[in-house]
């Protein structure tokens, strides 16, 4: 159970200059330091309102840093996501062109390039070299996995004179940005280090809805819709999708909603069965002989109790490797089909990276700026440790310490898996 003492950010100290944000005459609308929005915005009338709440992002009107005399550091982390290049432009724009930060660099590759055994060098960006980075997929700045030393990484801050570094990425960037932060503490430096959650899988808690991840479901709709076309055109035609997602399945059911073509999804939160009465292969079998087709939709970490695998394999930064669901899948259907001489034709689509690595669509775009913005405004304010996150359509500030170390995933008892149930008619497994 989260207390207010939970959800307090960590500053470097009292901001005391005034703030440089001030746009033709018109001051900005600060927003005060002690604004808060509340965690549970919804109540039973009668109830007592309980006032835990996230300290909410914005403009100070009192800065901890002279924009003038900063050093600003962006670096992009794990795996891609549309909007990555949003984020950068709209911090770089917040930060010199607002406050007048006279230096922005781009690290290079991830934590790799704040490691200079590494001889990745950042650039200084400038505007010509980020104006139209936001119609591009990607990152220009490039990104990697695997670990690098705190102590390494903040010499390099340190020797650098970088005062703000913004680290945008998934979970395993953030933890790295709390290692920094806590390695920064220690030592005393006066380095505001603030995350900006990034994921297509939107498995960061305490966050909403992170960027790219609306882009990443509209580009898995339009693969669905296909499997759809490509499934009734055969007799007992099916069509089979794998979408990204390991260890929750928002996209997965996101999709499912939008596109309202599925008739079996099938994620890593909620275990299925292939055999049995209420095993996918027998459900599929009812569906087949009543509509002659199907839809699946499988997010990649779902089934994986179904697989012989040899032992874990790991990535560089310590993510489990997945067996293939989506090949078993196929092969465990035409195995089925064909044993019961009932001819069916399994269509296998794995878009996989097609719905991470293009541009960010009209909503995520929106978002990208918001979270950038606001990012640019905490480390000004000398925040520090922690994160802009989205809640209650809110952005606020969330602790690194709150949020590492833990997965959101779908709870099977709320809406959005109720909804896909309903949806698809696939009933509980
Ligand atoms: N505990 C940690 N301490 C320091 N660095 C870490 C830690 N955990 C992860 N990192 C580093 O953070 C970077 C990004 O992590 P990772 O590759 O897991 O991607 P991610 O940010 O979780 O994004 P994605 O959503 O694509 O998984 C890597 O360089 C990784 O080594
Ligand atoms: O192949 P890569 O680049 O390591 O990334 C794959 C993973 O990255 C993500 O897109 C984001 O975490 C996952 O959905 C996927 O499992
Ligand atoms: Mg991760």
């Amino acid at each position: 159970m989260l207390t207010q003492s939970d959800l307090a950010i960590s500053t470097l100290g009292e901001p005391q200059l005034d703030s440089p944000l001030l746009f033709d005459g018109i001051p900005t609308r600060f927003t005060p330091e002690a604004a808060r929005v509340l965690y549970n915005i919804d109540y039973l009338e009668g109830d007592d309102v309980i006032e835990l709440g996230f300290e909410k992002a914005g403009a100070r009107k009192k800065v901890y840093f002279d924009a003038s005399k900063s050093k600003a550091a962006i670096v992009t982390c794990g795996g891609l996501c549309p909007g990555l290049n949003n984020v950068v432009r709209n911090l770089f724009y917040q930060l010199q062109t607002s406050y007048g930060v006279p230096t922005v660099l781009g690290i290079r590759y991830g934590y790799q390039g704040l490691n200079p055994s590494q001889g990745l060098p950042p650039l200084e960006l400038t505007s010509e070299m980020v104006e139209r980075i936001h119609h591009h997929g990607g990152t220009h700045l490039g990104t990697s996995r695997g670990p690098q030393d705190p102590k390494v990484t903040v010499d390099f801050l340190e020797s650098q004179g970088i005062n703000m570094l913004f680290c945008i990425g998934g979970d395993g960037t953030q933890k790295g940005a709390h290692a920094m932060a806590v390695e920064a503490q220690k030592r005393g430096l006066d380095i505001a280090i603030v995350g900006i959650p990034k994921t297509i899988d939107n498995d960061i808690k305490y966050c909403y809805r992170t960027f790219g991840f609306l882009t990443a479901v509209s580009e898995a709709e339009k693969i669905i819709d296909c499997a759809h076309v490509e499934a009734r055109s055969v007799p007992n035609g099916i069509g089979l999708v794998k979408l990204m997602g390991r260890e929750a399945g928002f996209i997965a059911a996101a999709a499912t909603i939008a596109s309202g073509e599925v008739n079996f999804t099938l994620i890593p939160e909620v275990p299925f069965e292939l055999e049995g009465d209420h095993g996918l292969l027998a459900k599929l079998e009812r569906r087949l002989a009543v509509r002659s087709h199907a839809v699946i939709v499988v997010a990649e970490g779902a089934g994986q109790h179904l697989l012989a695998r040899q032992g874990d394999e790991y990535d560089k930064s310590g993510n489990r490797k997945l067996g293939d669901i989506g090949l078993y899948l196929k092969q465990e259907i035409n195995n089925y089909f064909a044993t019961r001489g009932t001819p069916a034709s399994v269509k296998y689509l794995d878009p996989s990276y097609h719905i991470r690595s293009v541009a960010a669509n009209a909503a995520d775009s929106l978002l990208c700026e918001q979270l950038a913005r606001q990012a640019a405004n905490a480390a000004m304010a000398g925040k520090t440790d922690m994160f802009v996150g989205l809640w209650q359509n809110h952005t606020v500030h969330v602790p690194l310490s709150i949020s590492t170390g833990q997965i959101k995933r779908i709870d099977p008892e709320q809406e959005m898996w109720t909804t896909v149930l309903a949806i698809t008619g696939q009933d509980k497994w």
